[in-house]
Protein backbone atom coordinates (compact mmCIF):
# COMPACT_ATOMS: atom_id res chain seq x y z
CA UNK A 1 0.00 0.00 0.00
CA UNK A 2 1.31 3.45 -0.94
CA UNK A 3 0.54 6.79 0.75
CA UNK A 4 1.05 9.94 -0.75
CA UNK A 5 2.07 13.14 1.30
CA UNK A 6 1.92 16.25 0.64
CA UNK A 7 3.59 19.55 1.91
CA UNK A 8 1.52 20.43 4.99
CA UNK A 9 1.11 21.98 8.57
CA UNK A 10 0.06 20.19 11.40
CA UNK A 11 -1.29 20.77 14.90
CA UNK A 12 -3.67 19.85 17.85
CA UNK A 13 -3.98 16.91 20.30
CA UNK A 14 -3.75 13.21 19.76
CA UNK A 15 -2.79 10.39 21.63
CA UNK A 16 0.51 8.44 21.78
CA UNK A 17 -0.10 4.88 20.73
CA UNK A 18 0.93 1.76 24.32
CA UNK A 19 4.08 1.01 24.30
CA UNK A 20 5.36 -2.03 21.92
CA UNK A 21 8.08 -3.20 24.15
CA UNK A 22 6.10 -2.85 27.23
CA UNK A 23 3.56 -4.68 25.96
CA UNK A 24 5.80 -7.50 24.59
CA UNK A 25 7.34 -7.97 28.07
CA UNK A 26 3.45 -7.83 29.74
CA UNK A 27 2.17 -10.20 27.53
CA UNK A 28 4.72 -12.70 28.14
CA UNK A 29 5.43 -12.34 31.74
CA UNK A 30 1.43 -12.93 32.06
CA UNK A 31 2.12 -15.94 30.05
CA UNK A 32 5.00 -16.73 32.39
CA UNK A 33 2.35 -16.41 35.43
CA UNK A 34 -0.31 -18.68 36.60
CA UNK A 35 -3.05 -15.72 35.42
CA UNK A 36 -2.84 -11.90 34.86
CA UNK A 37 -4.46 -8.94 33.10
CA UNK A 38 -2.78 -6.43 30.54
CA UNK A 39 -4.27 -3.00 30.40
CA UNK A 40 -3.75 -0.95 27.45
CA UNK A 41 -1.58 -3.28 25.38
CA UNK A 42 -0.56 -2.27 22.34
CA UNK A 43 -2.35 -4.49 19.78
CA UNK A 44 -0.66 -4.56 16.67
CA UNK A 45 1.29 -7.22 14.38
CA UNK A 46 4.26 -7.45 16.48
CA UNK A 47 2.31 -7.78 19.71
CA UNK A 48 -0.36 -10.11 17.57
CA UNK A 49 2.97 -12.42 17.43
CA UNK A 50 3.73 -12.32 21.02
CA UNK A 51 0.22 -13.57 21.83
CA UNK A 52 0.15 -16.13 19.23
CA UNK A 53 3.38 -17.36 21.41
CA UNK A 54 2.07 -17.63 24.59
CA UNK A 55 -1.19 -19.33 22.94
CA UNK A 56 1.42 -21.76 21.55
CA UNK A 57 2.68 -22.86 24.62
CA UNK A 58 -0.53 -23.36 26.85
CA UNK A 59 -2.14 -19.27 27.58
CA UNK A 60 -5.17 -18.79 27.05
CA UNK A 61 -5.22 -14.98 25.78
CA UNK A 62 -8.52 -13.47 26.01
CA UNK A 63 -9.04 -10.80 23.65
CA UNK A 64 -12.80 -10.32 24.52
CA UNK A 65 -12.24 -7.31 26.73
CA UNK A 66 -9.89 -5.18 24.46
CA UNK A 67 -12.19 -2.48 24.03
CA UNK A 68 -11.87 -1.32 27.66
CA UNK A 69 -8.64 -2.04 27.03
CA UNK A 70 -8.11 -5.15 28.86
CA UNK A 71 -6.03 -8.72 27.95
CA UNK A 72 -6.50 -11.33 30.14
CA UNK A 73 -4.02 -14.17 30.06
CA UNK A 74 -4.32 -17.46 31.78
CA UNK A 75 -0.45 -18.28 31.74
CA UNK A 76 1.39 -21.74 31.30
CA UNK A 77 2.80 -20.72 34.69
CA UNK A 78 6.45 -21.44 34.32
CA UNK A 79 6.30 -24.53 32.05
CA UNK A 80 5.58 -23.97 28.75
CA UNK A 81 3.82 -26.91 26.87
CA UNK A 82 5.45 -28.02 23.83
CA UNK A 83 3.67 -26.00 20.66
CA UNK A 84 1.54 -28.12 18.52
CA UNK A 85 2.41 -25.95 15.31
CA UNK A 86 5.58 -23.79 14.35
CA UNK A 87 5.47 -20.31 15.60
CA UNK A 88 5.47 -18.03 13.14
CA UNK A 89 7.23 -14.32 14.69
CA UNK A 90 6.42 -12.57 11.30
CA UNK A 91 8.14 -9.37 11.32
CA UNK A 92 9.11 -9.44 15.37
CA UNK A 93 12.78 -9.93 16.46
CA UNK A 94 11.32 -8.99 20.09
CA UNK A 95 9.02 -12.00 20.05
CA UNK A 96 11.53 -14.24 18.40
CA UNK A 97 13.82 -13.68 20.73
CA UNK A 98 11.93 -13.44 23.72
CA UNK A 99 10.06 -17.15 22.47
CA UNK A 100 13.11 -18.64 22.09
CA UNK A 101 14.00 -18.49 25.51
CA UNK A 102 10.84 -19.63 26.33
CA UNK A 103 10.74 -22.65 23.80
CA UNK A 104 14.10 -23.37 25.69
CA UNK A 105 12.25 -24.17 28.94
CA UNK A 106 9.80 -26.66 27.62
CA UNK A 107 10.56 -30.71 27.43
CA UNK A 108 10.48 -30.94 23.58
CA UNK A 109 11.48 -28.63 20.53
CA UNK A 110 10.04 -25.28 19.58
CA UNK A 111 10.46 -23.76 15.51
CA UNK A 112 9.67 -20.60 15.06
CA UNK A 113 10.29 -19.05 11.87
CA UNK A 114 9.47 -15.54 10.49
CA UNK A 115 8.87 -12.84 6.80
CA UNK A 116 11.77 -12.47 4.82
CA UNK A 117 12.93 -9.64 7.14
CA UNK A 118 13.32 -11.30 10.25
CA UNK A 119 14.83 -14.52 8.66
CA UNK A 120 18.00 -12.59 7.88
CA UNK A 121 18.96 -11.47 11.58
CA UNK A 122 20.83 -12.14 13.73
CA UNK A 123 20.39 -15.04 16.60
CA UNK A 124 23.41 -16.74 16.79
CA UNK A 125 24.83 -15.53 20.17
CA UNK A 126 21.84 -15.79 22.02
CA UNK A 127 21.59 -19.64 20.49
CA UNK A 128 25.43 -20.22 21.78
CA UNK A 129 23.84 -19.22 25.30
CA UNK A 130 20.33 -21.35 25.11
CA UNK A 131 23.10 -24.22 24.53
CA UNK A 132 25.14 -23.18 26.92
CA UNK A 133 22.55 -23.27 29.82
CA UNK A 134 21.73 -26.78 28.98
CA UNK A 135 19.05 -26.33 26.48
CA UNK A 136 18.87 -27.07 22.16
CA UNK A 137 19.15 -24.10 20.12
CA UNK A 138 19.80 -24.62 16.22
CA UNK A 139 19.50 -21.85 13.21
CA UNK A 140 17.88 -25.01 10.29
CA UNK A 141 20.23 -23.13 7.83
CA UNK A 142 23.37 -23.38 10.33
CA UNK A 143 23.48 -19.56 9.95
CA UNK A 144 22.35 -17.97 13.08
CA UNK A 145 18.85 -17.08 11.66
CA UNK A 146 15.65 -18.27 11.50
CA UNK A 147 13.84 -20.64 11.11
CA UNK A 148 14.85 -22.05 14.51
CA UNK A 149 14.69 -24.62 16.65
CA UNK A 150 14.95 -24.58 20.78
CA UNK A 151 14.21 -26.92 23.37
CA UNK A 152 15.25 -29.51 25.49
CA UNK A 153 14.60 -28.19 28.93
CA UNK A 154 17.69 -25.49 29.61
CA UNK A 155 18.49 -25.47 33.09
CA UNK A 156 20.33 -22.40 33.50
CA UNK A 157 23.59 -21.40 34.80
CA UNK A 158 26.60 -19.02 33.70
CA UNK A 159 26.65 -17.88 29.96
CA UNK A 160 28.95 -15.09 28.82
CA UNK A 161 27.72 -13.10 25.49
CA UNK A 162 28.52 -10.32 23.26
CA UNK A 163 26.24 -7.39 24.17
CA UNK A 164 26.23 -5.31 20.99
CA UNK A 165 24.23 -7.29 18.76
CA UNK A 166 20.86 -7.19 20.57
CA UNK A 167 19.98 -6.65 24.05
CA UNK A 168 17.12 -8.63 23.51
CA UNK A 169 19.64 -11.67 24.18
CA UNK A 170 19.96 -10.55 27.38
CA UNK A 171 15.91 -9.88 28.36
CA UNK A 172 14.73 -13.31 26.58
CA UNK A 173 17.60 -15.08 29.19
CA UNK A 174 16.87 -12.77 32.31
CA UNK A 175 12.73 -13.70 31.50
CA UNK A 176 13.20 -17.72 30.85
CA UNK A 177 16.29 -17.51 33.74
CA UNK A 178 13.37 -16.57 36.26
CA UNK A 179 11.56 -20.10 36.42
CA UNK A 180 14.80 -22.32 35.70
CA UNK A 181 16.23 -24.51 38.58
CA UNK A 182 19.49 -22.98 38.60
CA UNK A 183 19.10 -19.46 37.89
CA UNK A 184 21.24 -17.67 34.70
CA UNK A 185 24.17 -15.20 35.42
CA UNK A 186 24.85 -12.98 31.85
CA UNK A 187 28.63 -11.75 31.35
CA UNK A 188 28.75 -9.69 28.50
CA UNK A 189 32.36 -10.14 26.74
CA UNK A 190 31.32 -6.10 24.94
CA UNK A 191 29.56 -2.90 25.87
CA UNK A 192 25.61 -3.28 25.75
CA UNK A 193 24.00 -1.77 23.38
CA UNK A 194 20.52 -0.61 23.63
CA UNK A 195 21.04 -1.01 27.19
CA UNK A 196 17.81 0.80 28.32
CA UNK A 197 15.29 -2.24 26.97
CA UNK A 198 17.33 -4.07 29.94
CA UNK A 199 16.18 -1.63 32.44
CA UNK A 200 12.38 -2.01 30.54
CA UNK A 201 12.71 -5.89 31.46
CA UNK A 202 14.01 -5.52 34.89
CA UNK A 203 10.91 -2.73 35.63
CA UNK A 204 8.50 -5.07 33.98
CA UNK A 205 9.60 -8.28 35.89
CA UNK A 206 9.66 -6.27 39.22
CA UNK A 207 5.95 -4.91 38.66
CA UNK A 208 5.74 -9.07 38.23
CA UNK A 209 7.23 -9.99 41.17
CA UNK A 210 10.45 -11.33 39.65
CA UNK A 211 14.05 -10.37 40.97
CA UNK A 212 16.41 -9.48 38.62
CA UNK A 213 19.77 -7.40 38.97
CA UNK A 214 22.31 -5.52 37.23
CA UNK A 215 25.87 -6.95 38.11
CA UNK A 216 29.82 -5.57 37.42
CA UNK A 217 30.22 -8.30 34.13
CA UNK A 218 26.22 -8.24 32.94
CA UNK A 219 22.94 -9.36 34.89
CA UNK A 220 21.64 -12.36 37.35
CA UNK A 221 18.18 -13.54 37.74
CA UNK A 222 17.75 -16.39 40.51
CA UNK A 223 15.80 -19.41 39.91
CA UNK A 224 12.67 -20.95 40.66
CA UNK A 225 10.45 -17.88 41.10
CA UNK A 226 7.11 -17.58 39.76
CA UNK A 227 5.35 -14.41 37.99
CA UNK A 228 2.78 -12.69 39.68
CA UNK A 229 1.69 -8.88 39.35
CA UNK A 230 1.02 -7.15 42.25
CA UNK A 231 -3.30 -6.65 42.20
CA UNK A 232 -3.48 -9.06 39.49
CA UNK A 233 -2.81 -6.56 36.91
CA UNK A 234 -0.39 -4.71 34.66
CA UNK A 235 -0.45 -1.22 33.09
CA UNK A 236 1.57 -0.68 29.75
CA UNK A 237 2.71 2.88 29.40
CA UNK A 238 2.51 5.01 26.10
CA UNK A 239 5.24 4.29 23.52
CA UNK A 240 7.98 6.78 22.92
CA UNK A 241 9.29 5.90 20.19
CA UNK A 242 5.83 6.33 18.47
CA UNK A 243 5.58 9.69 19.99
CA UNK A 244 9.29 10.39 18.24
CA UNK A 245 7.27 11.02 14.89
CA UNK A 246 4.37 13.15 16.59
CA UNK A 247 7.01 15.35 18.78
CA UNK A 248 8.76 15.61 15.42
CA UNK A 249 6.06 16.59 12.88
CA UNK A 250 5.51 19.22 15.41
CA UNK A 251 9.06 20.21 15.46
CA UNK A 252 9.17 20.50 11.53
CA UNK A 253 5.74 21.30 10.47
CA UNK A 254 3.81 22.79 13.15
CA UNK A 255 0.96 25.57 12.18
CA UNK A 256 2.39 28.51 12.88
CA UNK A 257 0.92 30.23 15.24
CA UNK A 258 -0.40 27.05 16.59
CA UNK A 259 0.43 25.43 19.75
CA UNK A 260 2.02 22.73 17.60
CA UNK A 261 1.86 18.96 18.53
CA UNK A 262 0.40 17.87 21.62
CA UNK A 263 0.78 14.41 22.55
CA UNK A 264 -1.10 12.96 25.62
CA UNK A 265 0.00 9.43 26.83
CA UNK A 266 3.76 10.27 27.22
CA UNK A 267 4.62 9.64 30.64
CA UNK A 268 8.43 8.54 31.73
CA UNK A 269 9.09 5.13 32.18
CA UNK A 270 12.54 3.55 31.55
CA UNK A 271 12.35 4.11 27.55
CA UNK A 272 15.23 5.03 26.50
CA UNK A 273 13.48 7.01 23.43
CA UNK A 274 12.46 9.91 25.99
CA UNK A 275 16.29 11.06 24.70
CA UNK A 276 14.02 12.30 21.40
CA UNK A 277 12.32 15.10 23.87
CA UNK A 278 16.40 16.41 24.15
CA UNK A 279 17.16 15.97 20.63
CA UNK A 280 14.57 18.16 19.39
CA UNK A 281 15.12 20.70 21.76
CA UNK A 282 18.87 20.23 21.17
CA UNK A 283 17.92 21.08 17.89
CA UNK A 284 15.93 24.31 18.36
CA UNK A 285 12.06 23.18 18.14
CA UNK A 286 9.74 24.71 20.77
CA UNK A 287 9.48 21.13 23.56
CA UNK A 288 7.95 20.99 26.32
CA UNK A 289 7.28 17.93 28.63
CA UNK A 290 4.85 17.91 31.68
CA UNK A 291 5.81 14.60 33.16
CA UNK A 292 3.38 15.00 35.51
CA UNK A 293 0.53 14.93 33.25
CA UNK A 294 2.02 12.35 30.57
CA UNK A 295 2.12 15.70 28.13
CA UNK A 296 4.74 16.34 25.78
CA UNK A 297 3.78 19.77 23.46
CA UNK A 298 6.29 20.07 19.79
CA UNK A 299 6.45 23.10 17.54
CA UNK A 300 8.76 24.55 15.49
CA UNK A 301 11.79 26.74 16.10
CA UNK A 302 14.43 27.30 13.87
CA UNK A 303 16.02 23.96 13.80
CA UNK A 304 19.82 23.25 13.41
CA UNK A 305 21.91 20.14 13.36
CA UNK A 306 23.32 18.38 16.64
CA UNK A 307 25.19 15.26 17.09
CA UNK A 308 23.70 12.19 18.96
CA UNK A 309 24.54 9.01 20.06
CA UNK A 310 22.00 6.34 19.34
CA UNK A 311 24.11 3.65 21.42
CA UNK A 312 21.31 3.30 23.73
CA UNK A 313 18.15 4.52 20.99
CA UNK A 314 18.57 2.60 18.19
CA UNK A 315 15.01 3.29 17.07
CA UNK A 316 15.26 6.78 17.28
CA UNK A 317 17.72 6.92 14.14
CA UNK A 318 14.83 7.05 11.26
CA UNK A 319 13.08 10.53 13.31
CA UNK A 320 16.94 11.88 14.05
CA UNK A 321 17.71 11.88 10.39
CA UNK A 322 14.48 12.63 9.04
CA UNK A 323 14.46 15.97 11.14
CA UNK A 324 18.45 16.22 10.49
CA UNK A 325 17.38 16.78 6.91
CA UNK A 326 15.17 19.99 7.85
CA UNK A 327 17.45 21.21 9.66
CA UNK A 328 20.13 23.54 8.76
CA UNK A 329 23.82 22.35 9.00
CA UNK A 330 25.17 18.51 10.26
CA UNK A 331 23.47 16.02 12.21
CA UNK A 332 25.66 13.57 13.08
CA UNK A 333 24.17 9.94 14.38
CA UNK A 334 26.96 8.55 15.91
CA UNK A 335 27.22 4.65 17.45
CA UNK A 336 24.64 3.60 14.74
CA UNK A 337 26.15 0.41 13.76
CA UNK A 338 23.67 -1.89 15.71
CA UNK A 339 21.07 0.05 13.49
CA UNK A 340 22.05 -2.27 10.39
CA UNK A 341 20.56 -5.61 11.79
CA UNK A 342 17.23 -3.86 12.58
CA UNK A 343 13.58 -4.97 10.10
CA UNK A 344 16.31 -3.82 7.47
CA UNK A 345 19.91 -1.64 7.62
CA UNK A 346 18.16 1.39 8.65
CA UNK A 347 21.29 3.37 8.16
CA UNK A 348 21.50 3.04 4.55
CA UNK A 349 17.90 2.79 4.63
CA UNK A 350 17.76 6.34 5.69
CA UNK A 351 21.11 7.54 3.48
CA UNK A 352 19.21 6.54 0.44
CA UNK A 353 15.70 7.35 0.77
CA UNK A 354 16.65 10.68 1.85
CA UNK A 355 19.18 11.44 -0.93
CA UNK A 356 15.75 10.83 -3.22
CA UNK A 357 14.34 13.21 -1.65
CA UNK A 358 16.87 15.59 -2.40
CA UNK A 359 19.13 15.79 0.99
CA UNK A 360 22.59 15.26 1.36
CA UNK A 361 23.81 12.37 3.57
CA UNK A 362 27.09 10.75 4.34
CA UNK A 363 27.00 7.14 5.66
CA UNK A 364 29.85 5.28 7.38
CA UNK A 365 29.50 2.11 9.17
CA UNK A 366 28.96 3.16 12.35
CA UNK A 367 27.58 7.20 11.66
CA UNK A 368 25.41 9.07 9.59
CA UNK A 369 25.76 12.66 8.39
CA UNK A 370 22.84 14.72 7.09
CA UNK A 371 24.14 17.56 5.95
CA UNK A 372 21.28 19.54 6.42
CA UNK A 373 20.02 23.05 4.70
CA UNK A 374 17.32 25.00 4.16
CA UNK A 375 17.16 24.56 0.53
CA UNK A 376 14.22 22.23 0.48
CA UNK A 377 13.04 18.46 -0.11
CA UNK A 378 11.51 18.00 -2.86
CA UNK A 379 8.86 14.74 -2.60
CA UNK A 380 9.41 11.96 -5.08
CA UNK A 381 8.80 8.31 -4.70
CA UNK A 382 9.95 6.60 -1.66
CA UNK A 383 10.48 3.16 -0.46
CA UNK A 384 9.54 2.26 3.15
CA UNK A 385 11.73 -1.17 2.42
CA UNK A 386 8.78 -2.98 4.66
CA UNK A 387 9.91 -1.40 7.78
CA UNK A 388 8.06 0.64 10.03
CA UNK A 389 10.27 3.02 11.57
CA UNK A 390 11.58 3.85 7.93
CA UNK A 391 7.63 5.03 6.12
CA UNK A 392 6.94 6.99 9.16
CA UNK A 393 10.03 8.90 9.54
CA UNK A 394 10.05 9.15 5.69
CA UNK A 395 6.19 10.94 6.50
CA UNK A 396 7.88 13.35 8.72
CA UNK A 397 10.02 14.38 5.94
CA UNK A 398 7.14 14.32 3.48
CA UNK A 399 5.32 17.10 5.63
CA UNK A 400 7.87 19.40 4.82
CA UNK A 401 9.08 18.60 1.04
CA UNK A 402 7.70 20.30 -1.92
CA UNK A 403 5.04 18.69 -3.55
CA UNK A 404 3.99 14.98 -3.07
CA UNK A 405 6.19 12.49 -0.93
CA UNK A 406 4.63 8.79 -2.22
CA UNK A 407 5.72 6.16 0.60
CA UNK A 408 5.34 2.48 -0.76
CA UNK A 409 4.87 -0.20 2.01
CA UNK A 410 2.92 2.22 4.10
CA UNK A 411 0.83 -0.56 5.36
CA UNK A 412 4.02 -2.19 7.58
CA UNK A 413 2.07 0.92 10.08
CA UNK A 414 0.90 -1.80 11.72
CA UNK A 415 3.90 -3.55 13.19
CA UNK A 416 3.80 -0.73 16.37
CA UNK A 417 1.69 2.28 15.41
CA UNK A 418 -1.38 0.94 13.52
CA UNK A 419 -3.05 4.22 13.42
CA UNK A 420 0.18 5.70 12.29
CA UNK A 421 -1.81 7.55 9.61
CA UNK A 422 -5.06 8.28 11.12
CA UNK A 423 -3.55 10.27 13.51
CA UNK A 424 -1.46 12.35 11.53
CA UNK A 425 -4.43 12.77 9.38
CA UNK A 426 -6.37 14.00 12.23
CA UNK A 427 -3.41 16.59 13.17
CA UNK A 428 -4.48 18.37 9.62
CA UNK A 429 -1.26 16.52 7.64
CA UNK A 430 -2.48 16.10 3.77
CA UNK A 431 -2.32 12.71 3.37
CA UNK A 432 -4.06 10.35 0.73
CA UNK A 433 -3.96 6.63 -0.42
CA UNK A 434 -2.55 6.63 -3.53
O1 LIG B 1 13.71 -5.18 23.62
C1 LIG B 1 13.05 -4.43 22.92
O2 LIG B 1 11.83 -4.20 23.13
C2 LIG B 1 13.72 -3.76 21.79
C3 LIG B 1 15.10 -3.65 21.78
C4 LIG B 1 15.84 -2.96 20.70
O3 LIG B 1 16.49 -3.92 19.91
P1 LIG B 1 18.03 -4.37 20.12
O4 LIG B 1 18.21 -4.71 21.54
O5 LIG B 1 18.14 -5.57 19.21
O6 LIG B 1 18.89 -3.23 19.66
C5 LIG B 1 14.93 -2.13 19.82
O7 LIG B 1 15.59 -1.76 18.65
C6 LIG B 1 13.66 -2.87 19.48
O8 LIG B 1 12.81 -2.08 18.69
C7 LIG B 1 12.87 -3.22 20.72
C1 LIG C 1 13.61 -3.27 15.78
C2 LIG C 1 12.35 -3.22 16.16
O1 LIG C 1 11.64 -4.25 16.71
P1 LIG C 1 12.00 -5.79 16.74
O2 LIG C 1 13.44 -5.94 17.08
O3 LIG C 1 11.08 -6.35 17.78
O4 LIG C 1 11.67 -6.35 15.38
C3 LIG C 1 11.60 -1.94 16.09
O5 LIG C 1 10.43 -1.90 16.51
O6 LIG C 1 12.15 -0.94 15.60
Amino acid sequence: MKKHVSRSRVSGRCRAPPSKSYTHRAILAAGYADEATVEDPLVSADTRATMRAVSAFGGTVDRSQLDSGTLRVDGFDGRPAVPDDVINCENSGTTTRLVTAAGALADGLTVLTGDDSLRSRPHGPLLDAVRDLGGRAESTRRNGQAPLVVGDSLSGGTVSMPGDVSSQFVTALLMAGAVTGEGVEISLETELKSAPYVDITVEVLEAFGVDAERTDSGFRVAGGQSYSPEGGSYAVPGDFSSISYLAAAGAVAAESGSEGVTIDGAHPSAQGDTAIVDVLDRMGADIDWDRAAGELRAAGGSLSGVEVDVGDTPDLLPTIAAVGAVADGDTRIVNCEHVRLKETDRVSAMAEELRKLGAEVTEETDTLTIHGSDSSLVGTDVDGRGDHRIAMALAVAGLVAEGTTTISGAEHVDVSFPEFWAVLDELGANVTDA
